[in-house]
């Protein structure tokens, strides 16, 4: 069950290199998005938890997405506000809720990403209610960075992400020792083989995780995140780099 979004589908050939944007204002993120169209990468995320300005103000961030938009034509865009328990800003659930769903249903963004472990069943209701009124597609995510949890344990987290009815599954955790790392690339892999899988994207983080970054379309990871300057998370490469070791290994694998 691949996504499409605008040109580009998500979950068939070769991994999407995905690039971050962030920023403190509107003006910083701006010329983030300029980087971006630069970098020719597939997709970009926005992380709007980086703002310092308006930083909880839905019509802002909508605003922002709207001159983004003109900026980078038709690369999609993934929105994604990180909350603090998963890597981010501290935001309170209800203020999460009423961002995601502005967003959402302002329709300039192609992929939302939605937590699902940070608001339990209730990720459910807010990614129905998203497909319900809108053609945005939901990234649903879990991240831990303090550890990396059992196999069998990423398998069911990315189970219930599924049934909550996302349209791509995600993963990213921290692994202390390359055991955590064939964790998440065999979680990955059971997932991926199952009949009719939607697109993954599995990271495991750090500089032992690269091998995630860079080999993830042998077990299936449908995205790779790179950075454009700044990066987003630990391990996280840029963007010329990964695009040059991945042309590479294309040619070998
Ligand atoms: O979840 C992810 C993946 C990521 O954490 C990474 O490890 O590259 C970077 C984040 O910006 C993004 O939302």
């Amino acid at each position: 069950m691949d996504v499409t979004v605008r040109n580009l589908t998500i979950g068939e050939g070769k991994p999407k290199i995905c690039v971050i944007v962030m920023g403190r204002s509107k003006a910083e993120v701006l010329e983030a998005a300029k980087k971006a169209v630069e970098s020719k990468a597939d997709l970009i995320e926005w992380r709007a938890d980086s703002l310092t300005e308006g930083e909880f103000d839905e019509d802002f961030h909508n605003d922002i997405l709207t001159e983004m938009r003109e900026i980078i034509g038709e690369m999609p865009i993934i929105y994604t506000f990180r909350t603090l328990l998963e890597g981010g800003k501290e935001i309170e659930n209800e203020k999460y809720k009423d961002l995601i769903l502005s967003v959402a249903n302002a329709g300039i963004i192609d992929l939302i990403d939605v937590e699902v472990f940070s608001f339990k069943l209730k990720a459910r209701d807010i990614i129905d209610e998203i497909h319900s009124f809108t053609n945005v597609k939901v990234i649903g995510s879990y991240h831990d960075y303090e550890g990396t949890p059992d196999t069998a344990e990423l398998v069911y987290r990315l189970s219930v992400i599924d049934n909550c009815n996302a349209d791509i599954l995600k993963i990213a955790t921290m692994p202390h020792k390359k055991k955590d790392v064939m964790r998440i690339m065999t979680a990955t892999i059971l997932t991926y083989t199952r009949p009719n899988p939607k697109p993954i994207i599995s990271i495991a983080m750090g500089n032992m995780g690269r091998v995630t970054r860079l080999l993830g379309g042998f077990t299936g990871s449908s995205i790779t995140f790179a950075s454009i300057g700044r990066s987003s998370a630990p391990g996280q490469m840029d963007i010329e780099e990964v695009r040059e070791i991945l042309t590479k290994l294309d040619e070998v694998l």
